[in-house]
């Protein structure tokens, strides 16, 4: 098969948070063997024959519809593969009663047979079987809906957190793999938790072991540090794995100031430390490899240690809606110069898209104008949703310059849009998207990010695989 392919067509992208860049024009990617990247790019190209002339290569060209067009990946920086079945499930919840009510019986039925989900079981019940059905469909579903990396909490379960690892390694998806940190008996459900610090560190070994033996450059897979949070953690286990991040230089993930009621259980639970930045600062997990997901609540001046100790951001705001978590103040965060990207926070979000967290995150931009006295200055716009998608995301999960566009050198994690075609009978295809043909291509993506969904993604690449068609 041949290694290199050339991509013509249109190409969009985002490279600065206010700028839709729109390109026609071919590059040329070597795929070699999952870690392609792009070789050349011209943006004069304006036949599929001329770009093969122009690059000099005899390779296979594949062209975006006429309605279509190449836009880079979407990163989810926060997302629970575990709790995909319960997506949608959240009744009336806030936070903590969510965790106990429907999150902790759920993730604990991916490895313990004894969890309360499995009571009123007919059959015996086979948590690795159930946990193979979530993780193959959730990866799935991620790549359907254009997400070429993401980085998953999975559970505490070290079986089950390799299984996600080998999904997603064989499905080509660029993943961070977390075994979820949990060993606080204040805090944490007998059923559903390590018994001790020694455990914990012993189990995320193994883990991490498994992920060095899928890919041992850590490029399209790797282990992630993962204490759930600052609550579900003894003190000495926050600190272990602090040190346990930096002794195998790994990046690291946790929840911060997502709900009211959790930063005033911080509060009671760390009475040493004044703030809840302050906490993971103290335990060595606030570093420049760390994805903080949420930030709802936090002060100015946990922003500005956040920014100090280059920190990364997850905005989920489908989450903070649904679990009625709060307003976060994206625009805030941004002018303070941080850095952020954008999570779907299954199962605390709805929806696995990251296209919807776009949507939702302009949403919620709007309403955080509101609160504050109407001012649009706080609204995002849609190619800044789309940045926080792509570039930003990039930064968060560290890998800045190599995800997020169509620039020489950096990674084909590319998804394929076509838009639907209405005819002149008023006849449209099988998308919410109906372009008339009239529209700019600015206002075509518009009216891709506000109604856009999985049909629109015909193709994805990552590292120059196909991962996705859809059929
Ligand atoms: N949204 C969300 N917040 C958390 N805080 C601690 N655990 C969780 C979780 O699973 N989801
Ligand atoms: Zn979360």
């Amino acid at each position: 098969m041949a290694q290199k392919t050339i991509y013509f067509g249109r190409f969009i992208s985002t490279p600065q948070p206010v700028e839709l860049l729109i390109r026609v024009g071919a590059v040329l990617v070597d795929r070699n063997d999952g870690k392609g990247v792009i070789e050349k790019a011209d943006w004069t190209v304006r036949d599929p024959k001329d770009a093969i002339s122009k690059f000099g290569v005899d390779a296979p060209v594949i062209t975006t519809k006429e309605n279509g067009f190449f836009f880079p990946g979407f990163i989810d920086s926060h997302i629970h593969a575990s709790q995909y079945p319960n997506v949608g499930i959240f009744g009336k919840s806030t936070l903590l009663d969510w965790l106990t009510t429907y999150t902790f019986p759920l993730e604990s039925s991916l490895g313990n047979p004894k969890s309360p989900m499995y009571k009123d079981a007919v059959e015996p019940p086979n948590p690795l079987a159930r946990a193979n059905a979530v993780y193959n469909r959730v990866v799935s579903r991620t790549l359907a809906n254009g997400t070429t990396t993401a980085s998953y909490y999975a559970t505490i379960h070290v079986d089950a957190t390799n299984l996600l690892a080998d999904v997603a390694f064989a499905k080509g998806q660029r993943a961070y793999i977390g075994r979820v940190c949990m060993d606080q008996p204040e805090t944490c459900p007998d059923y559903y938790r390590d018994e001790s610090t020694e455990e914990t560190i012993a189990k995320t070994k193994a883990s991490i072991e498994h992920c060095k033996s899928l890919d041992p450059s850590g490029e399209l897979l790797a282990h992630i540090i993962t204490p759930r949070f600052a609550p579900s953690c003894l003190p000495e286990t926050l600190s272990r794995l602090g040190a346990l991040a930096q002794e195998q230089d790994l990046r690291v993930q946790t929840h911060i100031s997502e709900n009211l009621n959790e930063v005033k259980l911080v509060k009671q639970m760390f009475p040493d430390q004044a703030t809840y930045t302050d906490v993971y600062d103290h335990h060595g997990l606030l570093t420049p490899r760390t994805i903080l997901a949420h930030a709802v609540h936090l002060s100015k001046d946990e922003m500005k240690l956040i920014k100090e100790k280059k920190t990364k951001i997850s905005h989920c705001p489908a989450s903070n809606s649904a679990l009625g978590s709060g307003f976060c103040p994206v625009r805030v965060m941004l002018d303070e110069g941080l850095e952020v990207g954008l999570g779907t926070d299954v199962s605390g979000g709805y929806s696995t898209s990251i296209l919807d967290a776009v949507r939702n995150a302009c949403m919620v931009s709007r309403h955080v104008g509101y609160v504050n006295g109407g001012d649009s200055r706080y609204n995002l716009g849609v190619a800044e949703g789309l940045w926080l998608a792509t570039v930003g995301g990039a930064k968060v999960v560290g890998m800045e310059g190599r995800l997020g566009g169509f620039e020489e050198g950096m990674l084909w994690d590319v998804q394929e849009i076509v838009l639907g075609d209405v005819d002149s009978r008023g006849e449209g295809d099988n998308t919410e998207v109906d372009i008339f043909g009239w529209e700019t291509w600015e206002n075509r993506v518009d009216k891709w990010v506000w109604n856009g969904d999985d049909r629109n993604v015909r193709r994805v690449w990552v590292g120059g695989r196909l991962v996705h068609e859809r059929r």
